[in-house]
């Protein structure tokens, strides 16, 4: 066994109290053998200095689309329709598996830098994405992003059953880092059919389903006129709402469909910036809360955001969360700190976002000596409102140094951003 500690910092605690502590971690297994008094604690083989410095779970961005680094920027100002039907499926449609691949680079160097170790993520050209993960060192749930609207029945019984293929053969990969879900775009681009086999064959392939839900009032209306029920009881009947499964977005929710996410166990990713930027709306945030649904925290892709920083996203919960309740008590800095780090780990099913023996050793290092985050009254109400991705010093995940000192170490981010700034630009002349 070879050792990592992380010595001479302070280590936020899964109560979120913060302790003066190291943070021992065993490499192979990728696992955190002990936080403790630095006396205590064994001598690592190698070191990662924390003076100066908070050590935090690693964040777990929940859901997002990676590749669409490269459409950010593209096309802004517009809602939700306007902005996919006008402009970026279009641009989807002459992506090519190598703009995926240097998307998905571009987006996980990002995420590195601003300390997030997990990600979930529905697109197309997953394998692409897998190898970037896997390349990378991050850990992610994937899976290929199905939409039936428009297509033949072959052509959308194809799509479902190339999700489910995709969770099948990912699932596991990168040495257990990457896991899958089956992933029906939404449940107005879906036939019913469709939504019916994605739910059995992500029972049969033991994976979860995740998938866009009550987004924008403009979702919701065609379900209720269609099926005379609100989204959620409709996806309630389909099977779509249990224990493990998780949707991006709810954002116009009645209480009927937040006691159905309870009673089911299926979690809520939360995106303040996107809901916020393609004007959807506030999601009722505290009310989740409080009836118990599992909330995560989710960037969404860059081009709805337009950055993938969750210190970024946790600030916008926590401020919308308190004009969606007319409250300022509500959403408070406690809650989008657990939304970005348990929240999303629970909610996903990974076993990250706490600093405790035997968890995932995904990790991340921010440095506190910044003239933005004197004085520290409170480190807690610091990560929530006024720390920023660029105060990360060091991130890793499963054991391993992602960035030192701000330097990513397993991706040349030059050349990165090199490829698919020149990528971006060629897929908008096509497009
Ligand atoms: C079928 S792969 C995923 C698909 O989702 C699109 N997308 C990006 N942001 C959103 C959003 O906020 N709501 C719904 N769909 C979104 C993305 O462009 C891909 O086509
Ligand atoms: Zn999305």
């Amino acid at each position: 066994m070879t050792t990592l500690r992380i010595t001479g910092g302070r280590v936020l605690l899964p109560d979120l109290t913060v302790e003066r502590a190291d943070v021992l971690v065993d490499r192979e297994a990728g696992e955190i053998l002990a936080v403790g008094d630095p006396e205590d604690l064994a001598n690592g083989d190698e070191h990662l200095s924390a003076a100066g410095s908070l050590v935090i779970p690693g964040l777990v961005n929940a859901h997002g689309h990676a590749a669409m680094a490269l459409l950010r920027g593209y096309a802004d100002d517009k809602p939700l329709d306007a902005w996919l039907q006008e402009d970026i499926w279009p641009a989807e449609a002459e992506l090519t598996p190598e703009d995926v691949r240097a998307g998905a680079e571009l987006a996980i160097i990002e995420m590195i830098k601003s300390g997030t170790t997990a990600f979930a993520d529905m697109y197309f050209e997953v394998g692409e994405i897998v190898a970037a993960v896997e390349a990378s060192g991050m850990r992610a749930r994937l899976g290929h992003g199905i939409v039936t609207v428009g297509k033949d029945e072959e052509a959308a019984r194809a799509d479902v059953e190339e999700s489910i293929r995709v969770a099948r053969e990912f699932d596991g990969s990168a040495e257990g880092r990457i896991s899958t879900a089956v992933m029906p775009h939404s449940l107005t681009t879906m036939s019913e059919e469709s939504l019916v086999r994605s739910v059995e064959g992500a029972r049969e392939a033991g994976v979860p389903v995740h998938f866009h839900a009550n987004e924008t009032r403009e979702e919701v209306e065609p379900i209720v006129e269609e099926h005379g029920v609100r989204p959620l009881k409709y996806a309630d009947r389909l099977g779509l709402l249990e224990e493990g499964n998780f949707l991006a977005h709810g954002v116009h929710l009645d209480e009927r469909e937040i006691g159905l996410l309870t009673e089911a166990g299926t979690g809520v990713i939360h995106c303040p910036a996107s809901n916020m930027k393609l004007a959807s709306g506030m999601a009722p945030v505290q009310r989740l809360l409080d009836a118990g649904v599992s909330v995560g925290l989710g960037t969404d892709g860059a081009a709805s955001n337009n950055d993938l920083d969750l210190f970024d996203e946790m600030r916008d919960a926590a401020m919308l969360g308190k004009l969606a309740a007319d409250s300022a008590a509500a959403v408070p800095a406690e809650a989008v700190v657990e939304m970005s780090t348990t929240g999303s780990a629970e909610a996903i099913g990974i076993g990250s976002g706490k600093i405790e023996a035997g968890a995932n050793a995904d990790l991340a290092v921010v440095d506190f000596e910044k003239p933005h985050l004197t004085p520290a009254h409170d480190p807690v109400s610091h990560l929530a409102y006024a720390v920023r991705g660029s105060d990360v010093r060091h991130t890793v995940c499963d054991g391993e140094v992602l960035m030192c000192d701000q330097e990513v170490l397993t991706l040349d981010e030059k050349e990165v951003r090199e490829t698919a700034g020149r990528r971006a630009t060629e897929l908008v002349e096509r497009a």
